[in-house]
């Protein structure tokens, strides 16, 4: 069977987004582990699959799969490449859209500008909606990993989220610490390992590695993450910029129980097709 997508990225964050919509498309895990490797498939960092909604009053469903064939709740730069997808593809002429995801309902637009704004829903720091092994929400955790003991704060956009405070990114040990956050036992469903250095109260620095993707590029639940949490902890002020190794975007939030706004790109690379 031929599979049509389009390669689409967000800062760097890339995809291949495919119309499930039109007609339905099933592909197992090993299929999109196949597709996500870079010497013998496509090459990305999560697959989109945009179908028709479930629940009433929305306007589509999009599904969310890491490299590592797994189905996941949320994603920020997904959610504005999912925009610009079903726009250039006019499955809607509706810049403000509303799509049901496995984490609820989340309200992307497309700017005049082309930016897509996105409400990314109200963060959740109660330990067991990160979900995350603890007695109380707190702002830092002390965590054990690697002989050391690293402070985090822990956050839901959606999809669970692990922060932390470094003095400079490039040097932060985000390969060899990534993984052993990610695998965490105090993570029962892992958990997306971001590390922040604060420019100043409106500027992060950020590198995320990702549950079942890797280190990549850019992350938007990190984005969104890490500024709340460094709202949370007095750190910073909204609105703030994150500048990630593949572009920028802007966080902003008002605080608690307030939705946490995502401003940036989304681009077209290329359309193809593949057997499989
Ligand atoms: N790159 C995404 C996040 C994708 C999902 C994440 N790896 C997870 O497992 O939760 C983003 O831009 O938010």
């Amino acid at each position: 069977m031929k599979l049509t997508f389009t390669k689409m990225q967000g800062i760097g964050n890339d995809f291949i987004v495919i119309d499930g919509y039109s007609s339905p498309v099933n592909l197992d895990a090993a299929t999109i582990c196949r597709l996500a490797d870079r010497h013998f498939g496509v090459g990305f960092d999560q697959l989109l699959l945009v179908e028709k909604p479930t629940v009433e009053g929305v306007d589509f469903r999009y599904r969310i799969f890491n490299a590592d064939g797994g189905e996941v709740e949320q994603c920020g730069n997904g959610a504005r490449c999912f925009v610009r997808f079903v726009h250039d593809k006019a499955l809607t002429n509706q810049r403000e859209i509303r799509v049901e995801t496995a984490r609820g309902v989340i309200f992307p637009k497309l700017e005049d500008n082309g930016l897509v704004t996105v409400n990314m829903g109200e963060p959740r720091f109660q330990p067991a909606e990160v979900p995350f092994v603890a007695d109380q929400d707190e702002l830092v955790y002390p965590l054990q990993v690697a002989n050391q003991t690293l402070e985090i704060s822990t956050v839901s956009m959606g999809n669970p989220h692990a922060v932390t405070l470094v003095s400079d990114v490039d040097t932060a040990p985000v390969e060899n610490l990534g993984p052993l956050i990610e695998h965490h036992v105090r993570f029962p469903q892992r958990v997306n390992a971001g590390f922040m250095q604060v420019v100043d109260a409106h500027h992060i620095r950020l590198r995320v590695y990702e549950r079942g993707s890797g280190e990549t590029l850019a992350c938007g639940t990190g984005a969104c993450a890490a500024v709340v949490s460094g709202i949370r902890r007095g750190l910073l002020q909204s609105p703030v910029k994150v500048t990630t190794r593949g572009g920028e975007l802007t966080i902003a939030w008002d605080g608690a129980q307030q939705p946490v706004w995502m401003t940036g790109p989304a681009e077209t690379v290329f359309e193809g097709s593949i057997e499989i």
